[in-house]
């Protein structure tokens, strides 16, 4: 049986959603008020489909995203999404073909990284992607958890926000917040359009939360929650669970005041933080830190390196110094020796360096792992990831790559 891979066509698109909604598990039929609202947020020269006697039978698309890394600048990136085989074609090497035309693509593009949020651990090392950015959620006990630390110092406010507020203020607010940590991407006016409940998707059921803003003593704009509650008692005792949405701050004052907010409501017997960086402070935050249960904790976002130079000159690095990176990539993209100078202020040049003593050498998937500042070099020495080429050689690349905080993939896509 041929099966034919290729860019889809306006005219395909219909079959192509309807497959992409199998493959995910929605019930697949699709109106025409669905098709136009996805077909306008799709751009087909980036969207591949399998057809097996013109019946779409798998999906692929990327999207142009920005990807902050430490040191807060963007990098171009595909994040791809929507990767999915109908049951009835799947480990027939459909992914892997699209994956592979998706990854050239991305080089002819000049996308030096492309990301993804990946449905399962297993599907993606096999591509070149390493999980780089990892996720944890928290549910905390409000009674245990006793009033949140620290005094509410700051002469900020909190104020309800309507939708159409948040549509105005949040963009320029996101924007200030992705740049402060690596792992994050920009959002699109339709992700805002979404995230308001100004467009529904109907694939997705819509709850209006409650929006907040948090403004300074100056009236500027540093943080935005979001919140759904679910009226519920025992009696007569309310055991409100409280589920955050969003919660973005630009300053540690606006995401203090945030989480005091949260936690110190009425009737709120447990608060689900929502996926937060995996050393989210919020813990910290508590009288008591035990009440912050991990409800869930693993993996995000993971990165395949396209570019290496260009990647690795893009961040910043913690103290000055150099390495040589023997990566190995079946695939080529991310194949070579590169070399790493890291000024004193943080910055870098990274260039191949062929003929250089290498410090380490690692797979594709480790660098990926260790670029954000997710994983350490000395871990990945016992994975096998890293083999060190020269003794202290894990040292020397943790030493260069470490990062005060972990990465935090703010959203997904
Ligand atoms: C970014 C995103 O969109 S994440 C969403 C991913 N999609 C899903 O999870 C939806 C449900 N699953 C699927 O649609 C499919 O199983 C896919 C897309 C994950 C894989 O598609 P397939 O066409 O079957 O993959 P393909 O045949 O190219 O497999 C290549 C290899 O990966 C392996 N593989 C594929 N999927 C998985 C998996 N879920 N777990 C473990 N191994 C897997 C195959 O066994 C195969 O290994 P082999 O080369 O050693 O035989």
């Amino acid at each position: 049986m041929s099966l034919e891979v290729r860019t889809i066509g306006d005219y395909d698109f219909p079959g192509w959603l309807r497959a992409a909604k199998a493959g995910f598990h929605r019930p697949p039929s699709v109106t025409e008020e669905e098709i136009g609202l996805r077909r306008s947020q799709t751009d087909l020269d980036r969207t591949q489909g399998a057809f097996d006697e013109g019946r779409c039978v798998a999906t692929f698309r990327s999207m142009p995203r920005e990807l902050t890394v430490p040191g807060g600048a963007v990098l171009p990136a595909s994040a791809i999404t929507n990767v999915s085989v109908t049951a009835t074609h799947r480990r027939r090497g459909l992914a892997s073909r699209m994956m592979a035309a998706e990854l050239d693509a991305s080089v002819r593009r000049g996308e030096p990284v492309a990301i993804l949020v990946a449905a399962e651990y297993r599907i993606y090392g096999r591509f070149g992607f390493g999980p780089a950015a990892g996720v944890t959620e928290w549910e905390v006990d409000t009674a245990r958890a006793g009033r949140p630390q620290g005094a509410p110092s700051d002469s900020g406010r909190i104020d309800l926000a309507d939708p159409s507020e948040v549509l105005k203020l949040g963009p320029l607010l996101h924007d200030r917040v992705r740049l402060r940590h690596p792992g994050a991407i920009n959002r699109t006016e339709r992700n805002w359009e979404y995230a308001t409940g100004t467009v529904i998707n109907p694939s997705f059921p819509w709850k209006e939360p409650t929006f907040v803003l948090y403004r300074d003593a100056s009236g500027r704009v540093d943080g935005l929650a979001a919140y759904t509650a679910e009226d519920t008692w025992h009696g007569m005792f309310p055991k409100v669970p409280l589920t955050v949405r969003e919660l973005i701050a630009a300053t540690p004052e606006a995401e203090r005041a945030l989480w005091r907010y949260m936690l110190a409501m009425d009737w709120v017997a447990t608060v689900r933080t929502g996926f937060r960086g995996q050393d989210d402070v919020l813990p910290l935050l508590l009288d008591d830190p035990r009440a912050a249960h991990v409800h869930s904790t693993s993996d995000f976002l993971w990165l395949r390196l396209l570019d290496v130079p260009r990647a690795l000159a893009a961040r910043t690095y913690a103290a000055p110094g150099s390495a040589v990176l023997d990566v190995a990539d079946p695939d080529g993209y991310a194949a070579g020796r590169f070399r790493l100078e890291a000024a004193a202020d943080g910055t870098a040049t990274a260039e191949a360096a062929p003929s250089a003593a290498p410090d380490v050498s690692l797979t594709a998937a480790a660098l990926a792992s260790l670029y954000l500042g997710d994983e350490s070099a000395a871990r990945l020495t016992v994975t096998g990831g890293v083999t060190e080429s020269r003794p202290g050689g894990a040292a020397r690349v943790d030493a260069l790559f470490r990062t005060a905080r972990k990465p935090w993939p703010i959203d997904t896509f």
